[in-house]
């Protein structure tokens, strides 16, 4: 079976044909997935932690009465893994802290003296709890709690606690509970989905209710956090990967061919796009792309996904491809070409680029490049960026006005709130001056 996308010559300015994450249907709503989600909430809102239980034994089979893993169960889940498995964990969390330290590090404290006796500021205060969601359904995926609890931690956030669904085995997965180990985890929960994130958000697990919840998963658990948000903070809602590719005559078909399957591999509604300015790259990538998937364990997701969801579009010059690409605001970006520089100068979309041949995704992914990997999906890299140490930091603003300074607010602050009718307002800051005027000396 042949999976190629159609291979599509585009003209400079004309690219309607290349599918938008966002207009593709896996990054809508779907009704269906909402009503079952809000009516989950409400009954695990009203029932409690039974309800909790029963979704667990219903939707993942668990049937023990704890959902909780012990301290030392967390602690000694990585004895079941190889020293190599440990030390290639261990170096993700490690990268991953010290990007989200140095993130850290850049948002100070400020203060400024905006008038004679008038000091305003702002202070990095971090939220208090925060319940992460480790998506572990179809694979395990490690390195979402380096990205979520790690990046928490290196925040300041005192309490963090994370849930993942069972593994196919019926268990929790032990990289996944060691790589929460190694970010640094308070409490971890065997339970998946809607019920994690609503037992997080309702207090249901001998803990306040968070603050915040984070991470990726399926549609259920975006649906989940998409409703809860609002009674909790969220993250970001992110969709089914995507990766995009711009690459020019230089590049390595069989490396660009890679890459794009590289995410394909995540669903088959994973978009994956190639913009290049050179035909026979495209033609090449195509073909490329065919031959490794005739042999990938996973062709019977990334094939679909590469016909349905991929796109090979040709860009008479590079600015084209820029346009291109930042009105596709991929998550993943890489740039495969002779002046990368040009590019990473250029380009304003993205959730995440990788400059050269020698960068590739599942760096970033697998946390070897210490960034971080929940990023925008479906066009979303237009307006946000992906999660990152500030998320989970409030900038508190504080001013303090003098004695001197009070004129200065308070005659403006009068005029202001007569021309609104906010009479209230306005004593506030007329009783002020007449305090002035009566010399109180406080
Ligand atoms: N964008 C990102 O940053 C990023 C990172 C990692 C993973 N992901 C995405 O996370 C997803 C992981 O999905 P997954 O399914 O493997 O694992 P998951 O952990 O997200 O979901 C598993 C849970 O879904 C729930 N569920 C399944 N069917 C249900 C139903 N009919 N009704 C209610 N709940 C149901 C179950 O409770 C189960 O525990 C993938 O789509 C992957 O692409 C995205
Ligand atoms: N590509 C996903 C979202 O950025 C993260 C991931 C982890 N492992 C594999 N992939
Ligand atoms: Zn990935």
């Amino acid at each position: 079976m042949r999976f190629s996308p159609r291979l599509l010559g585009t003209l400079a300015g004309r690219f309607d044909h290349l599918k938008a994450p966002s207009e593709t249907p896996a990054a809508q709503q779907d009704p269906a997935v909402a009503q079952r989600v809000s009516e989950m909430l409400g009954e695990i809102e009203r029932d409690g932690h039974d309800a909790v239980l029963r979704y667990a034994r219903e939707l993942d089979g668990w049937d023990a009465p704890d959902v909780e893993l012990s301290r030392e169960a967390v602690r000694a889940s990585g004895d079941a893994l190889t020293p190599e498995h440990r030390a290639a964990l261990e170096l993700g969390a490690e990268r991953t802290r010290r990007f989200a330290e140095l993130q850290r590090a850049g948002l100070s404290d400020a203060e400024v003296e905006l008038a004679p006796g008038l000091t305003t500021g702002y202070r990095y205060v971090p939220v208090g709890s925060v319940g992460a969601y480790l998506p572990a359904g179809r694979f395990p995926l490690t390195a979402g709690a380096f990205m979520t609890v790690g990046v928490a931690k290196a925040a300041g956030v005192p309490t963090v606690i994370a849930c993942l669904p069972p593994g196919k085995d019926g268990r929790a997965d032990p990289a996944v509970v060691y790589s929460a180990h190694l970010s640094g985890v308070d409490r971890v929960f065997v339970l998946g989905g809607v019920q994690a994130l609503a037992a997080m958000s309702f207090g249901l697990l001998g803990e306040e209710p968070v603050d915040m919840i984070v991470g990726a998963g399926n549609a259920f658990v975006a649906e989940a956090k998409r409703q809860l948000f609002g009674r909790v903070a969220i993250d970001l809602l992110a969709g089914p990967s995507e990766v995009a590719v711009i690459a020019d005559e230089t590049a390595d078909p069989e490396l660009v061919a890679a890459d794009l399957l590289g995410q394909a591999e995540h669903g088959v509604n994973s978009p994956a796009a190639l913009v290049t300015t050179s035909r026979e790259l495209g033609e090449k990538v195509v073909e490329e792309a065919d031959k490794q998937l005739a042999s990938l364990s996973t062709a019977e997701i990334a094939g679909p996904a590469w016909r349905d969801y991929g796109s090979v579009t040709w860009a008479q010059d590079r600015e084209t491809a820029v346009a291109l690409m930042d009105d596709l605001a991929p998550e993943h970006l890489e740039i495969q070409t002779a002046d990368d520089d040009y590019y990473h100068d250029a380009l304003r979309n993205y959730g995440s680029i990788f400059l050269g041949t020698w960068s590739t995704v599942a760096y970033s992914d697998k946390g070897m490049a210490g960034t971080n990997h929940v990023l925008p999906t479906a066009g979303g890299a237009r307006h946000s960026a992906g999660l990152s140490v500030s998320r989970f930091l409030k900038p508190l603003t504080y001013q303090r006005v003098s004695r001197e300074a009070t004129p200065l607010l308070a005659e403006a602050v009068e005029t202001i709130s007569d021309y609104e009718g906010m009479a209230a307002h306005k004593a506030t800051a007329t009783l002020r001056l007449e305090r002035l005027r009566e010399g109180d000396a406080r």
